[in-house]
């Protein structure tokens, strides 16, 4: 078993409050692993010290069995560890064929002229072209990215970090705020990413993790409460408890 991602007792606080607890976790090559969790569980901080933005108080992550944890953000993006983000904010003015065609020259490490060479590289048009394709954006490509339906947007975004080649990708809430008519294209795309990148997902859509997952960790108070293959997660009665108990504060 090889293991793409791993946290060894990694700690998080803020002030006096933890919100990360001796948390290890493991992602095997190739998973589909989703880390869930109730409301305030501290999925996001995890999500925040695995890419960088966070400093954890204690623990090591280790990509590839190196160790990252003293990495900056973009220094892990090249190491392979890429994750979604909101690209409404960054891109609003842009169209998907704009930011696919810039992430992918960025990869290439031609950023800076990549208007230039757009249209004068076949590798990087077919390349474009493909991911355009492979997440349904080539009916809206020249559109401005803020004027696209939500789930396109998500869409997009998922698109990007594909575009940045990643070995492991962090999927952070796909279908957050994707309305119901969309959420087929979400759930689809999901499940059509490459199976060679490894994939952690964070996701409240239950129906979405429970297609989308072969290994679950479900985290309550910043630590792990239960890890395992998705049925015996389901039928976990600690794991009911906490999803019971948050439906009845719902
Ligand atoms: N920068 C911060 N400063 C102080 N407290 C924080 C900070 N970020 C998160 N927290 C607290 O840490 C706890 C975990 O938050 P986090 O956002 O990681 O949980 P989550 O599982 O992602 O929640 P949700 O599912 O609601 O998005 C919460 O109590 C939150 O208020």
């Amino acid at each position: 078993m090889t293991i793409a991602l791993e946290t060894k007792g990694l700690e998080k606080s803020f002030g006096g409050l933890k919100v990360t607890r001796d948390l290890s976790l493991k992602v095997e090559q190739g998973a589909r692993h989703a880390l869930i969790g109730p409301n305030g569980a501290g999925k996001t901080t995890v999500i925040n010290l695995l890419t960088g933005v966070l400093k954890p108080n204690a623990g090591r992550i280790l990509l590839e069995g190196n160790d990252i944890t003293d990495l900056a953000v973009h220094k892990r993006v090249l190491r392979g560890l890429s994750r979604t983000f909101q690209i409404n904010q960054l891109y609003a003015d842009l169209t998907p064929l704009e930011t696919i065609g810039l992430a992918v020259s960025e990869r290439l490490g031609r950023g800076g002229d990549w208007w230039r060479r757009m249209g004068t590289r076949g590798d990087v048009n077919q390349e474009i072209a493909e991911t355009l394709g492979s997440f349904h954006l080539l009916d809206v490509m020249n559109e401005r990215t803020a004027t696209l339906p939500y789930g396109k947007q998500r869409l997009l975004e998922i698109a990007v970090a594909i575009a940045t080649r990643p070995r492991v990708l962090l999927l952070d809430e796909p279908a957050a705020g994707v309305p119901e008519s969309e959420r087929h294209d979400i759930l689809a795309a999901v499940a059509a990413l490459p199976r060679d990148v490894t994939v952690l997902l964070i996701e409240h859509d239950m129906d979405l993790v429970f297609s989308f997952a072969d290994r679950i960790s479900v985290l309550v108070n910043g630590a792990m409460l239960v890890e395992g293959p998705p049925d015996e997660v389901a039928r976990d009665p600690q794991v009911k408890a906490v999803y019971l108990g948050e439906a009845a504060d719902a």
